[in-house]
């Protein structure tokens, strides 16, 4: 993938809005962006890709239309394989077991790729949705957002992330499981109170614009040192601190050669502004 020529996709409008930046954007605003099928492929696709381009340091995922997402597409979705009837029960849990799998994949792209992803959320983000955002490195969101843990409405347990993820994410495990049994909406305020998003806006376009600024600040500091910074933190949230350490000191064995320590003190002593080369 490569910033002339940033893919094409059928549920997603991926741009370069600014240097280093992409922005990927969910695109069924008629079915208020509900992850399908395709989606579901199509983000795997689209993150992997993403992860190997080196014209991209910064994403922002945002949501077309009036809604960010409503989460999994309740009338086409992999989720039909789950009533199977033509398979006997041992063939039907097998492949429930592979297509859950492969949907938490298509999230834990979004955790693996090494480039910090920032979700910008408007007006709903439902089920689905909370998982994904909640692979994201930072989150933000409008005055009007809300987020629904809705999976218990469906009569499932949320299975692609949320309930692994939140818990940590807010800090508050009473909180998460009232959010999870009740699948009540979680307004903007309570959000950033629980340090699930970390700034709200007015309104779309400030949030976007609040976003690009945020993401070109990331964009021109040295890709060794950002990209470094995520692998340690995801690192660490699910690791021992003395573990963790380890990981770090290993890490930072060969990425702390990098020349781009060099120009960054140099910069910094002489107050200028430099740039870092492709990673
Ligand atoms: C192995 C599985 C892993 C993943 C699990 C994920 C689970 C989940 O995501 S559970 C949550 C599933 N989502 C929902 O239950 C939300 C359902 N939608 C709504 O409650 C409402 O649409 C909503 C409150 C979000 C917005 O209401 P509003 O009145 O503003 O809009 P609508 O008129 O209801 O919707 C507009 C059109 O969008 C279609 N649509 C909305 N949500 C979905 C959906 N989840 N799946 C498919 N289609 C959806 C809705 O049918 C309307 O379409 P149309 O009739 O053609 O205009």
């Amino acid at each position: 993938m490569t910033s002339n020529s940033v893919p094409k996709f059928e549920t997603l409008v991926v741009s370069n809005p600014r240097e280093y930046v992409y922005r990927v954007e969910l695109n069924r605003p008629h079915k208020l962006n509900a992850m399908n099928d395709v989606f579901w492929r199509e983000i795997s696709t689209c993150f992997n890709g993403i992860a190997e381009d080196p014209n991209c340091r910064v994403v922002i995922v945002t949501g077309a239309g009036r809604l960010f997402t409503a989460g999994l597409d309740l009338t086409d979705s992999q989720i039909l394989a789950f009533t199977d009837v033509q398979k006997d029960v041992a063939r039907r849990a097998m492949q429930v077991f592979d297509v859950i799998k492969k949907l938490q994949e298509s999230f834990s792209f979004i955790e693996k790729c090494r480039k910090p992803v920032i979700a910008a959320i408007h007006n709903g983000c439902v089920g689905g949705g909370v998982d994904m955002v909640a692979a994201c490195d930072i989150r933000l969101c409008t005055e009007d957002a809300w987020f629904q843990v809705k999976e218990v409405d469906i009569g499932v347990a949320a299975d692609v992330g949320t309930l692994q993820r939140l818990p940590k994410i807010i800090g508050n495990d009473s909180l998460a499981r009232e959010l999870v049994y009740t699948a009540r909406r979680l307004p903007a305020t309570e959000a950033k109170q629980l340090g699930l998003v970390s700034r709200i806006y007015k309104d779309k376009a400030s949030m976007i614009e609040g976003a690009l600024e945020l993401a070109s600040t990331i964009a021109s500091k040295s890709p060794v040192a950002i990209q470094g910074s995520k692998v340690n933190l995801v690192y660490s949230r699910d690791h021992s601190v003395r573990e963790a350490l380890e990981y770090m000191a290993a890490w930072n064995m060969s990425m702390g050669q990098t020349e781009d320590i060099a120009r960054a003190i140099q910069a910094n002593m002489t107050k200028q502004k430099t740039t870092f080369s492709k990673l």
